[in-house]
């Protein structure tokens, strides 16, 4: 088997896949994940807190509030107890959104088994104290690894079996690298991999979880500027003006900007700025119509990452001194009623600059062009 290395380094010891996996949180991407780990043959535990919703998992093999009218494989078992879905996990998927992330880890630590690996599958940046959100688990799950599952990963096309890749990362210990097979991050791997899910393996916590984090939040503005009327063009330009905020980000945190380009950074940005199916991007394009915010997803409750995110990424910006232009102009729009077509307006109007940081030019556009946008 070949995995890890510039050189192919051949394995002798194949993956051992777990015998068990839980996955803590039964909303929509929970519950595709645990319909790819089922899928998969691993005995699979889904915890979820809506008794209605486990029992529905259990008795009809569909989750109808989050997945409605798609069939899951026979054999999940769902609970609201979290001991139970956890005992005898050899392996955990974390799946709740970013903002309970501190809570259900202290609720998951007593009910552990020794050393099993956590990989967190939610995306964004703790708000308050601006840690990824593999430090907090860290610092609550001493001793776990802690790892990430993301990349261009749709709920409902996962689900109904459309071929997926996502990337599964876990910072490499030194016994990993020497038997890369038995590293959680191949473990995983080889546990969820089918005919119609393809994860692929990185050592580069790091840059996957500024990916995940980043990504919904550029995916709201390039929502606003399709509802404000902006054409195609303009999108293509923000998702790579944001790729570029995501590297200011993975640089300072000490991510590789290959892994920027990669499934779980330009993959997910590509997707989640292409599709309203996107939550985030759809926002934006309500939003951007001008639609109150309270009027959105008709005034249900939805999972925006990159609203919540959107602060905790421009607080951290704030503090680090760093130029995320785009960030900061859905930040503004959302948390301090700034207009969208002023906003973007001004940010195209920007000096001219380079296209790369550390290229230092920054020139004042010598004509303030008002430029009327029509749909
Ligand atoms: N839906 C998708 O296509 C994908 C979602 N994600 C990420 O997965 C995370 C979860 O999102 P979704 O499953 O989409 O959300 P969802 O809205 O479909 O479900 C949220 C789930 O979290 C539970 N929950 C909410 N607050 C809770 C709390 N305080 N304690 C315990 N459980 C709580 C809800 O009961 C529900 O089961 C997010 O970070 C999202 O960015 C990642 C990839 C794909
Ligand atoms: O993360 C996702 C796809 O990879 C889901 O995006 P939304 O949260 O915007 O729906």
């Amino acid at each position: 088997m070949t995995y890890l290395g510039t050189q192919a380094e051949d394995l002798s010891s194949p993956s051992l896949p777990f015998r068990k996996i839980c996955v803590v949180g039964a909303g929509s991407w929970g519950t595709a994940l645990a319909s790819v780990a089922r899928s998969a043959g691993r005995e699979t535990s889904i915890w979820g807190r809506d008794e209605a919703t486990v029992e529905a998992i259990n008795s009809r093999l569909e989750n109808p509030k989050y997945l409605p009218g798609i069939p899951l494989p026979e054999g999940i078992r769902a609970t609201t107890d979290i001991a139970e879905a956890l005992d005898g996990a050899e392996a955990v998927l974390l799946v709740t959104p970013s903002r309970t992330l501190r809570d259900i880890c202290l609720q998951m630590r007593p009910h552990l088994g020794k050393g099993v690996p956590i990989a967190l599958c939610a995306k964004g940046i703790e708000a308050g104290t601006g840690c990824l959100l593999s430090e907090v688990a860290s610092e609550i799950l001493t001793d776990h690894q802690i790892g990430a599952l993301s990349g261009p990963t749709f709920a409902s096309e996962t689900a109904r079996g459309h071929l997926t890749a996502a990337t599964i990362a876990f910072q490499f210990s030194y016994a990993d690298r020497l038997d890369t097979a038995s590293s959680p991050a191949a473990r995983f791997a080889v546990s969820l991999g089918s005919d119609f899910f393809r994860p692929y393996i990185s050592d580069d916590l790091v840059g996957v979880e500024v990916g995940g984090a980043i990504k919904n939040v550029i995916a709201i503005a390039c929502g606003m500027m399709t509802g404000a009327g902006y054409a195609e063009n303009t999108r293509a330009a923000l998702i790579v003006r944001g790729m570029d905020e995501m590297k200011t980000l993975a640089d300072v945190f000490g991510g590789r900007r290959e892994t920027v380009t990669g499934l779980a950074g330009a993959g997910d940005l590509t997707l989640t700025c292409s599709s309203q199916t996107s939550r985030n991007m759809s926002l934006g394009v309500q939003l951007g119509r001008g639609i109150p915010r309270e009027h959105c997803f008709d005034g249900k409750a939805v999972v925006v990452e990159g609203e919540v995110n959107s602060v905790s990424v421009m607080d951290l910006a704030r503090r680090m001194k760093l130029e995320m232009p785009i960030c900061e102009c859905v930040y503004r729009i959302l948390h301090q009623g700034a207009d969208v077509k002023e906003t973007f307006a001004e940010f195209w109007a920007r000096p001219i600059e380079g296209e790369r940081r550390g290229l230092s030019i920054s020139i004042d556009r010598p004509v303030a062009a008002a430029v009327e946008i029509t749909q």
